[in-house]
């Protein structure tokens, strides 16, 4: 904008007509990029958590191997006998129940392979929705979550968006997902859907993901967090809308 500014000044109109091109061109592939950011953090702003947009945390919610253990182990008997199951796991610090649809209803029992398998039989009150886990917590069951309304994502059913619904609005949780369709496993993780898993690759990712070792950033989209992405992703783009408008006055 500067360089755009300054070039008007110096005379120098194609330049100027090339920069503020580049500059729109910016702004707009950076709201698009940024949009699932920019929602959080406007729906914070509207909370009126002002504090959390500056407050850069690192407050880990970590789970034990044995906790990993059952969850990998429920997951891995649910996927054999294609009982569809939906659990959302809390990576660092806990999530707002506001961000839920209907917040479903409060267990608060230890996490176990059994308990896990038994929420989701078919014929459970608590079957349809989602599980959440905190810590070594089963906190609560039934939850529904918002739907992902990405494109690619229409053909996935409705368990599948959920999960990419919620890791796009919400940071700080993954969510595990089976379909009782095919008994295939999904990890979504930011709005993404990695599948299908095997129990293995699923072991693997939770370790890396959620294992007390491991140094795990926050969560909350803060103001920061926001300026360094906005930073991050504008500076890969400059180059790319630079090489494209050259290519163009150069033809
Ligand atoms: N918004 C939601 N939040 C949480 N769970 C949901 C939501 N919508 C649907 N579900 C769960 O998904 C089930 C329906 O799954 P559906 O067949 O539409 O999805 P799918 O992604 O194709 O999964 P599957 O492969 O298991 O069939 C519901 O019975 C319910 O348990």
């Amino acid at each position: 904008m500067l360089a755009s500014a300054l070039s008007a000044n110096l005379g120098l109109p194609l330049l100027n007509f090339v920069l503020e091109k580049l500059v729109i061109g910016c702004a707009v592939a950076m709201a698009v990029a940024l949009q699932s950011e920019f929602r959080r953090f406007l729906e914070q702003l509207g909370r009126g958590e002002f504090w959390q947009l500056f407050h850069h945390h690192r407050l880990a919610v970590p789970k034990s191997d044995s906790v990993i253990d059952e969850i990998v182990e429920a997951v891995k008997e649910l996927s054999k006998n294609r009982i569809g199951a939906l659990l959302i796991l809390e990576t660092t610090g806990p999530i707002d129940e506001r961000d839920f649809s209907v917040p479903g209803v409060k267990l608060n029992a230890e996490v176990s392979k059994e308990l896990i398998q038994t929420i989701f039989q078919p014929k459970t009150l608590l079957h349809d929705g989602a599980t959440l886990i905190r810590a070594s917590r089963i906190v609560s069951s039934g939850i529904i979550l918002p739907l992902s309304g990405r494109t690619a994502s229409r053909q996935l059913g409705t368990r599948h968006r959920a999960a990419m619904g919620i890791t796009e609005r919400v940071e700080n949780c993954i969510c595990v997902v089976v379909s009782e369709e095919t008994g295939s496993i999904s990890l979504a993780e930011r709005g993404t859907l990695y599948r299908p898993l095997t129990i293995r690759k699923l072991k693997e990712s939770l370790e890396s993901k959620l294992s007390p070792t491991v140094d795990r950033e926050a969560v909350a989209p803060g103001l920061f967090s926001l300026m360094r992405q906005i930073g991050s992703k504008a500076l890969a783009l400059v180059p790319r809308l630079l090489k494209i408008t050259i290519d163009r006055f150069s033809r």
